[in-house]
């Protein structure tokens, strides 16, 4: 098993993170404004209460009447109502602001991994892709709701800056003790924060690859007795997890300690001022007990804002890997019009491939395979059977050459033009969970019950989908109505009946079954060949004796090419085996 970190998938930078998170942002410009007005007048009204407290406080120490006492404690439960409201109207605006650019954004990420080139998706491994679309998804949004605390918090902290300043200048000043101490905090906290998450993710990641590796291949776990190792695997990718977290934490922390000492340190100052200021007669005491509530006010949205600022550099890391996802190049949406049903041929010139740094795998490959007709490939284990078969389907491009289907380049394809041109059974077959008909619908959502029956006549299904508890609406998938490995090639095939391409590329769809079970899905495989152009990678020599014609491939060249039976005439390569086949 390589290593799970090698080949991740890219991870976006701050700038290129903030940008997108501003587009999904502008998206809603009308949250955004009622957001942001929402957010000032909450916090205006919110500053207000401790300037008409410490007033309240002046009017005692110069005995004012009774009326201006009442008169001002009812403009402070005013306020104060006011501000309650605002800000629960404007938690709610904001909250709602960050979830739908979120949305949007997942939406962006989900569909970019979707049109993923799946040689690009599989070298990242689904593990990569898993973790960004549910775990790093999964941050952001709870984040969401911390973030709109953040914004609140932030305008708070101005509005009420200006209510110091509106108080006495000098007590706006002391103050500002606080901000060199903050200052300094940050500067250190920020780059070690933003590496520690950016560990602590990544080490997330890798053990959700090492348990996704280690389930998905739990065969060859076994059949290795592999078990102790993928468990000590799995062992020191959990530990280094829970290292890089405690690395986290330990530097939280301390940040959280520094947080502490401004806060004394800024109060102390507010008061000392304030204490000189009442003794030369500059300021009232009421005009001090209000400044010292603002700040009291202001440690609840700065603490806010910088101890949170743990969540949000978290926040930020999975922010820049699921924009990271959107910076892979996928094909466009839609290129050019849907491919008509006309079969269509296919031709390849000069193709050459290679997996990322392995070898050449295929090598110079020119064929034509002519509208209607069928293709058999065959050839030894490792040939570049499904290599070849798969670039000539547009599951992949080759690393050189080119190949047109109906005489269009592959490349000026767009998927949804693709899909309809081709379609491919390849060797790992699927069930989704829902029910059969759900499955079948995967590749004609709009067909009838009747068309999804005809399908499943033609691919020889009908007999045992009938005998099913619920028939088509029985429920399939993991944990469901169990579905077995040849049953499933035929839903495959069946899907693409339905899917009613001019091309099919079937590779091995005959070889899930035991040799009765082959028969049947050889059968079901010509039914679902007929009329259209077709390449089939044969293990079992009867199916490639069915097609047109066979190609026969060694070490990634066609060392022979021709009509089954003209092959076992001229006695090379495809006679040996053929002979070899039918003893
Ligand atoms: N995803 C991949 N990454 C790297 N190398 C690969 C990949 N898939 C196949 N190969 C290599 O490419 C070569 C051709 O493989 P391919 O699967 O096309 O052969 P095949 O003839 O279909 O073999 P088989 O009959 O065993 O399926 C082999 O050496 C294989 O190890």
């Amino acid at each position: 098993m390589s290593d799970p970190t090698s080949t991740i998938l890219p991870v976006a930078t701050g700038r290129a993170t903030l940008v997108s998170f501003w587009r999904s942002l502008r998206r809603h410009p009308m949250l955004g404004w009622a957001s942001v007005a929402a957010s000032l007048a909450a916090s205006a009204a919110a500053v207000v209460v401790p300037l008409l407290l410490g007033r309240l406080v002046d009017l005692v120490v110069a005995a004012g009447t009774t009326r201006s006492l009442l008169l001002t404690s009812a403009w402070i439960l005013g306020a104060g109502f006011a501000a309650a409201v605002l800000t629960g109207a404007s938690r709610w605006l904001v909250t709602e602001w960050g979830m739908r650019a979120c949305a949007d954004l997942r939406e962006e990420v989900l569909d970019h991994a979707l049109r993923m080139d799946s040689a690009r998706l599989e070298n990242a491994g689904s593990g990569d892709v898993a973790a960004r679309v549910t775990e790093d998804v999964e941050q952001v949004t709870d984040s969401i709701r911390l973030a709109a605390g953040v914004f609140i918090a932030l305008v708070t902290v101005v509005v009420t800056v200006a209510g110091f300043a509106a108080l006495d200048w000098r007590i706006a000043v002391a103050f500002l003790v606080i901000v060199p101490v903050y200052a300094l905090s940050l500067r250190r906290f920020t780059p070690r924060a933003k590496r520690l998450y950016a560990a602590e993710r990544q080490a997330a990641a890798v053990r959700t690859q090492h348990l996704l590796t280690t389930f998905g291949g739990v065969r060859t776990v076994h059949a290795y007795g592999m078990q102790q190792r993928q468990s000590q695997r799995v062992e020191r990718a959990s530990r280094d997890a829970a290292d890089a977290r405690l690395r986290a934490v330990r530097g939280f922390l301390w940040f959280a300690n520094m947080m502490n000492y401004a806060e004394a340190i800024g109060l102390t100052a507010v008061l000392f001022t304030g204490f000189l200021l009442v003794r030369s007669g500059d300021s009232s005491v009421g005009e001090v007990t209000a400044a010292a509530l603002l700040f009291h006010r202001l440690f609840g949205p700065l603490g806010m804002l910088l101890m949170s600022f743990n969540d949000i550099q978290s926040a930020g890391a999975a922010l820049a890997r699921l924009v990271g996802v959107t910076e892979v190049d996928v094909p466009a949406g839609r290129a050019g019009e849907l491919a008509t049903r006309a079969p269509a041929g296919i031709t390849a010139k000069s193709v050459w491939h290679r997996y990322a740094d392995g070898p050449t795998v295929v090598h110079d490959v020119t064929i034509e395979i002519a509208e209607g007709e069928s293709l058999a490939i065959v050839g030894e284990s490792g040939a570049g059977k499904t290599t070849l078969a798969a670039i000539l389907g547009g599951v992949f491009p080759a690393a050189d050459g080119a190949v047109w289907l109906g005489g269009r380049l592959i490349g000026d394809l767009g998927p949804d033009d693709l899909r309809r041109t081709v379609g491919v059974v390849t060797q790992e077959v699927h069930v989704f969970a829902g029910t059969l008909a759900d499955d079948l619908r995967l590749a004609a959502p709009h067909a009838t019950d009747e068309q999804l029956h005809a399908a499943l006549r033609l691919v020889d299904a009908d007999g045992w989908v009938a005998a099913l508890p619920a028939g088509l609406a029985t429920r399939v998938g993991d944990g469901e109505h169990p579905i077995t490995p040849g049953q499933a090639q035929q839903l495959a095939l069946a899907r693409i009946a339905l899917l009613d391409p001019p091309i099919v590329v079937l590779d091995e769809a005959s070889a899930e079954a035991g040799s009765a079970g082959a028969h049947q899905l050889e059968l079901a495989s010509q039914a679902v060949i007929r009329g259209r152009t077709a390449i089939v990678v044969a293990h079992r020599l009867t199916q490639a004796h069915a097609c047109d014609r066979v190609a026969v491939m060694s070490r990634g060249r066609i060392v022979e090419l021709g009509r089954p039976d003209d092959l076992v005439e001229a006695g090379g390569r495809y006679a040996e085996l053929w002979a070899a086949w039918r003893r």
